[in-house]
């Protein structure tokens, strides 16, 4: 059963002690093209949903000094990761040709500072608070299943095809735009090792991951990544208007460069969507909080992690599980 997850039932007041249980959101960020305005407008809409964490963006080497400053400028941490892609090489193609670039996601299982993070797509937006999901007990990866009828019955017709190269498929197929999960070294090596014995396929570092957290994976409801096909693919399954993190993923849907123009993008309430990324991204006064509380949260945070015998500690904090 996926795990109750009430927003109201936990009060959330930022203190000194939640910045130094070293809790961050995460993004991915690659190239110098304008997924960087969906990383601002995600910051952005952080900041308008009174999230008490900061946000992490893993960025590859080639991300311009100018993005980088705009995202420090936004109350972003900014953190250089190596690029990282499966060694071994396959025929198949991938669903989109840079899905290849996803595999460096895996990086974040280093960030170690922290003990928990949530990690969203530099394509999602967060209309809600959704810090509670940081209370979930630890050792296990909480994602939104992608596009499964039932969730513990067969998966429906249009269920991604699970490539048998990976082995068995798992119970369930998660979205990997979204996940709640804890940096951990030893993960991380075993991810690296896995990926080298791993061949490449369609959906890249998402079946990867399906593949390697297919025991620790826990479902957790649509609303923490709607994924827009969800909308004319299973609308009895999802509440469009109470969306808390909405993933901007179908083809055409990217609100910076929307047109409306592709397969099912005329929708209205695609068109709502799309207007509500921009309120948010367009929202100035959120940019002056960025140069406030945010900022200076992040200070805090840096100083509470400058002692390393400090994060070594929460590093080995026992399992709340
Ligand atoms: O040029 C790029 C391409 C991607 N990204 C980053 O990589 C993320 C993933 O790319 P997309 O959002 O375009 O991918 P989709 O959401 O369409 O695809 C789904 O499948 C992918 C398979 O690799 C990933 O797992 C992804 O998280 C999952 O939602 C982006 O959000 C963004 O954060 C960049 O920064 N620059
Ligand atoms: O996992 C996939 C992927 O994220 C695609 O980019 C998206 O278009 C699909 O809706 C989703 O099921
Ligand atoms: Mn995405």
């Amino acid at each position: 059963m996926a795990p109750a997850l009430e927003s109201g039932t936990k009060k959330a007041t930022t203190s000194q002690k939640d910045i130094e249980l070293g809790r961050a959101y995460v993004t991915f960020l690659a190239g110098n093209g304008d997924y960087v305005k969906g990383v601002v407008g995600l910051a952005k809409g952080l900041i308008k949903a009174k999230s008490m964490y900061p946000l992490v963006v893993a960025i590859l080497p080639d991300v311009p000094d100018k993005h980088r400053m705009i995202l420090t400028r936004h109350g972003c941490i900014v953190k250089e990761i190596e690029p990282l892609a499966p060694s071994l090489q396959s025929s198949d193609k991938y669903a989109r040709s840079y899905y290849v670039l996803n595999y460096s996601k895996l990086r974040i299982w280093q960030f170690v500072d922290y003990s928990k993070m949530v990690y969203l797509d530099g394509d999602m937006q967060v209309f809600e608070n959704i810090d509670h999901l940081f209370e979930l007990p630890d050792k296990y990866l909480y994602a939104v299943a992608d596009c499964i009828c039932d969730m513990y019955g067969k998966p429906c017709a249009e269920v991604l095809p699970w490539p048998k190269e990976l082995g068995p498929r798992p119970s369930v197929y998660f979205n990997a735009g979204m996940f709640v999960f804890q940096p951990n070294l030893s993960i991380y090596f075993r991810l690296l090792n896995t990926l080298k014995v791993t061949p490449p396929t369609q959906f890249a570092e998402q079946d990867f991951l399906n593949m390697y957290f297919k025991d620790e994976y826990k479902p957790i409801p649509y609303t923490y990544n709607l994924l827009l096909a969800m909308l004319w693919r299973h609308p009895e399954k999802i509440e469009v208007n109470k969306a808390k993190a909405v993933h901007y993923c179908s083809p055409g849907a990217k609100p910076w460069k929307y047109t409306g123009k592709e397969e099912h993008m005329d929708r209205e309430d695609i068109k709502m969507l799309v207007t509500k990324w921009w309120d948010i991204y367009n929202d100035t006064t959120l940019d002056h909080k960025a140069q406030g509380s945010t900022v200076e949260a992040n200070r805090l945070r840096e100083a509470a992690f400058s002692d390393s015998n400090i994060s070594a500690l929460y590093i080995t904090s026992p399992s709340a599980a």
